[in-house]
């Protein structure tokens, strides 16, 4: 039984830009099993649909249509199961400002019917670096510990399959450190992890499988290490202030003075390097490195046509 099944599922919104009753889909017939002990990764870009699938799956929002079930329990139908098995970290911050730590993880076990939860509570407390924080108040505490004591509320219940939303955007390395060691621990005693990120060197570390998603569909799905391996192998990454061929700009990425040209073999970067320095463009920092999951997601998003 998958941990995550969505079902062919859509999500329709009023169209923002289309005449007046005009609708789009932000989640467009989406079918995907997330296995059992997985540890999984969503991505794509601003817009792409992710934080929609992921509110249907908490059954925060309903599906236009299609289903969506956490280990057999469907969420719409059968939603006290489905919620109970789930542990959701949402991107916003988002707290009661009058309660301390300790209390808001009491809380939150008691929505869940959990008493005598105090052992559980410490252990999280402990591996998320919250320990000496039990007694502060939500509203004393910086953003970085804000988010850490979300993931804590998130998994008071013992959730088998844990849902992270963006969970390090804005935090710094220590936290995202202690984040990562924690999740990845939980992963290997079973839990099935489910992460949406814009940091594409995480998912790159730490997901098994990915998923990518542009305008409400899926464009690629497979295990990390097949989607490296169908990119190109190598990047030659050189720094200039000139204007680049016509035939090389089309190929490259650009990020201000950075060109980055994907190659597949020494010859293409020889021929690279040959043709820049026929046009007479200056380079400096020249340098070959392995291809990433950035140039392959770049990639994959370039070729796809938008569908919107
Ligand atoms: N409540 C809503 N009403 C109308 N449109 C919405 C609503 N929520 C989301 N959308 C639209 O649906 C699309 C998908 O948004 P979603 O938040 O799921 O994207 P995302 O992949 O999570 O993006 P990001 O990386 O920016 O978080 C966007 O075009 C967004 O504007």
């Amino acid at each position: 039984m998958p941990a995550i099944s969505f079902q062919s599922i859509s999500k329709t919104y009023p169209s923002p830009k289309g005449p007046k009753g005009s609708t789009f889909k932000a989640v467009d017939n989406v079918s995907l099993n997330i296995e059992e002990g997985e540890f999984f990764g969503l991505l794509g870009p601003n817009g792409a649909g992710k934080t929609t699938l992921i509110s249907m799956l908490a059954g925060l929002s309903r599906p236009t249509s299609g289903h969506v079930q956490v280990l057999g329990s469907d969420v719409q139908t059968d939603y006290a199961d489905a919620r109970r098995k789930l542990g959701v970290v949402p991107q916003e911050l988002v707290f009661d400002p009058f309660f301390n730590v300790r209390e808001m993880l009491r809380i939150q076990s008691g929505y869940f019917g959990l008493r005598n939860n105090d052992a559980w509570v410490d252990e999280l407390l402990e591996g998320l670096g919250l320990a000496d924080k039990a007694n502060a108040n939500m509203r004393q505490l910086s953003g970085g510990m804000k988010r850490r004591v979300l993931v804590a509320q998130a998994l008071v219940h013992k959730p088998p399959v844990i849902v992270l939303d963006e969970p390090t955007a804005g935090v710094d390395v220590e936290l995202r450190q202690t984040l990562w060691q924690f999740v990845a621990n939980l992963n290997k005693q079973g839990s099935t992890v489910l992460l949406t990120t814009h940091y594409l060197e995480e998912a790159e570390a730490l997901c098994g499988r990915i998923a990518m998603l542009k305008t409400g569909r899926i464009v690629a799905l497979d295990k990390t290490s097949d989607l490296l391996k169908a990119a190109s192998s190598n990047v030659l990454r050189f720094k200039t202030a000139d204007a680049l061929p016509a035939e090389l700009a089309a190929r490259a990425r650009i990020t201000g003075r950075i060109v980055q040209l994907p190659a597949n073999n020494a010859l293409e970067i020889e021929n690279y390097l040959a043709a820049v320095r026929q046009a007479g463009v200056a380079v400096e920092d020249v340098e070959i490195r392995k291809a990433d999951l950035e140039d392959v997601f770049l990639d994959i998003m370039n070729k796809q046509g938008a569908h919107a």
